[in-house]
This record gives C-alpha cells, structure tokens and sequence, in this order.
C-alpha cells in the first residue's frame, strides 16, 4: 500500500491532567489516512475532535500518544510541508490592503520569503489579483478588509490560503458564518480552486451538502472521544454544480449521513446518561 499523505496512527489528544476531574479527552487512539490531492470532509457531531484533528496535522498542536505523519514526516516544530488555512472568522490586518494581506504568506513561507521584497510590487502582486479575479474579487485588491463584506472577505481569505500554492489547506467552517447563496458561491470557487491547484484538502464541517459538494471522501466521526466511524467515497462528476447537490443521489448520501451523526449523538446522550446513574446509585451507597 502506498504512504498516505497524511497518517495519523492511533492519536490520544486530552486536554488537561488525566486525573483531573475537568480534562477531555478529545481523541482515543484515532487513525485517519489521507492521500496526496484528495479532498476529504470530517463531519460529525459537536465537539467531536474535528477541530483538533486539523490542530494536529497543522502542528499547533501535539497528540498525548500515537503519530500525526505528513508527507512522510511526523510533526513536531517547523513544518516541511507547505500549508494554507482557513477558518470561519478570516482575520485580516486592517491597515494592510486586501492584496498585501493575500501576500502575507509570501512574506514568512520559504521559498517565497527571500524573493519577496523583490517581487511583492510586481510578479508577487500579480499573482494575487490573479487569484482575487478567479475568486470574483478583480479590481478589490487595493481595499481595506473593513470595506469588504464577510462573503468577501472569506472569499480573499482563500486567496491568502492558496497563494503560496499549498500542498496542504486545512479549512476549518471556512464557509460556516456565511448566508446560503454566499456559501454556494463560495463552493463553486473553492472547488474551482482544488481542481486547478490540487492541494490535500482537509475540510472540516457541519454542513453535509457542502460536504457532499466538495469531497472527495467523507469521514463521518463518533461522538467524543472522536473515531473514525464511516468513511465515504464521493464520485458525483466534477465540476459539480449546486443543482447536483439536490439531486436525489446527493440527497441520499446526504440523509445517510444525517443518520449516521444522529446516531453518534444518541450514543453520546445515552453513554451520559449511565454515567449519570452510575454517579448517581455511587451517591446512594454512599
Ligand atoms: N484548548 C482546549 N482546552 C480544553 N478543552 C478543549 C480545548 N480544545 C478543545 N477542547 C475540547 O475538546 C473537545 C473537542 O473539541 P474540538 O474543537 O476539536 O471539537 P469539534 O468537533 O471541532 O467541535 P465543533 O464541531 O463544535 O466545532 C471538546 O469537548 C472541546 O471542549
């Protein structure tokens, strides 16, 4: 079998002291494969592990026990691996133009960094209009982020994503804060994006008709702590359209899904309510 992209091999992440009444755990020996130009969606239900499981692989993060491997190295300190992300909230500095933030990662990620005082006025800056236009942002790049609306905004936010072509983006809710119209704009643009760039993606989201759009593969999760319940090929035709997403194929895997997640949900609300019994028939012994 060929060496995944990304290999995360029986993963425990807790947040605080494991005899701590307070500490989580997140993640229990969790494994997740990931091969290079897939695009892959991890769905499941509140507080999960999602979030931490692209923590992990972005290296902001460190597992208790067990192995996050990208691109045949494991993680830990500086990064190889060439990376872009997004979340749901894009943070630009304010008193940068919307082109010079699109750069940033020029300016800090090698081997941009040593070119960029050099080319940040010319190639630099054309490559970011370029993406601006592809992303329907022609002519914005001289705007401050507070003249942008959110949909715009996160839609430069993928520019700033891209434009030091990633081998990895890590998407967390990128399109979450956005109204329905905007989002499936958004969608048309982030896969126009994957198919002419072909990084990994790793998309983390509650919307499964976006991640019925997007994916290549779904990855459907327990409650926490967080496993890999299911796992899903999705081969609808690309490009695919917001029609297809309502399509009766898309709508099955999408109710599927739903079902899936419910199910993960009740298993929680029931695991919590032994554990209230247990707690509670100690209480009576004692
Ligand atoms: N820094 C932290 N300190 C303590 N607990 C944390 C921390 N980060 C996450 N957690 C806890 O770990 C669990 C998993 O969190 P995570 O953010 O990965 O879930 P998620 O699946 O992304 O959630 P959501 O879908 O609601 O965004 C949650 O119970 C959360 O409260």
């Amino acid at each position: 079998m060929s060496q995944p992209f990304i290999d995360l091999r029986d993963v425990t992440v807790r947040f605080g002291a494991a005899d701590s009444e307070t500490s989580t755990l997140a993640l229990d020996r969790t494994n997740l494969r990931i091969d290079t130009g897939d695009f892959v969606a991890l769905v499941g239900p509140s507080g999960c592990g999602k979030s931490t499981i692209l923590k992990l692989i972005g290296g902001l993060l460190s597992p208790c026990s067990g192995g996050v491997i990208v691109d045949g190295r494991e993680v830990g300190g500086p990064h190889r691996t060439r990376i872009g992300l997004a979340f749901q909230n894009p943070t630009m500095l304010p008193w940068l133009t919307i082109r010079e933030n699109v750069m940033m990662p020029l300016k800090i990620v090698e081997p941009f960094r040593q070119d960029y005082q050099a080319k940040k006025k010319g190639e630099y800056a054309e490559r970011a209009d370029a993406l601006l236009a592809q992303v329907g942002l022609k002519g914005m790049g001289d705007k401050r982020p507070w003249q942008l609306s959110g949909g715009m905004l996160q839609r430069a936010s993928l520019c700033r994503a891209l434009i030091h072509e990633p081998q990895l983006l890590l998407l967390d809710e990128p399109f979450g804060a956005l109204d329905q119209f905007t989002r499936e704009e958004l969608w048309a643009t982030m896969q126009n994006l994957w198919m002419t760039q072909r990084p990994t993606v790793l998309l983390v989201t509650h919307d499964l008709r976006e991640a019925a759009y997007l994916a290549t593969r779904i990855c459907v999760m327990s409650a926490r702590p967080g496993r890999i319940l299911e796992e899903r090929s999705v081969d609808f035709a690309r490009p695919r359209t917001v029609e297809m997403s309502y399509a009766p194929d898309c709508s099955e895997l999408v109710q599927a899904l739903r079902l899936r997640i419910a199910e993960a949900r009740s298993d929680l609300a029931s695991a919590e309510r032994t554990g209230q019994a247990e707690t509670d028939s100690m209480m009576e012994t004692v």
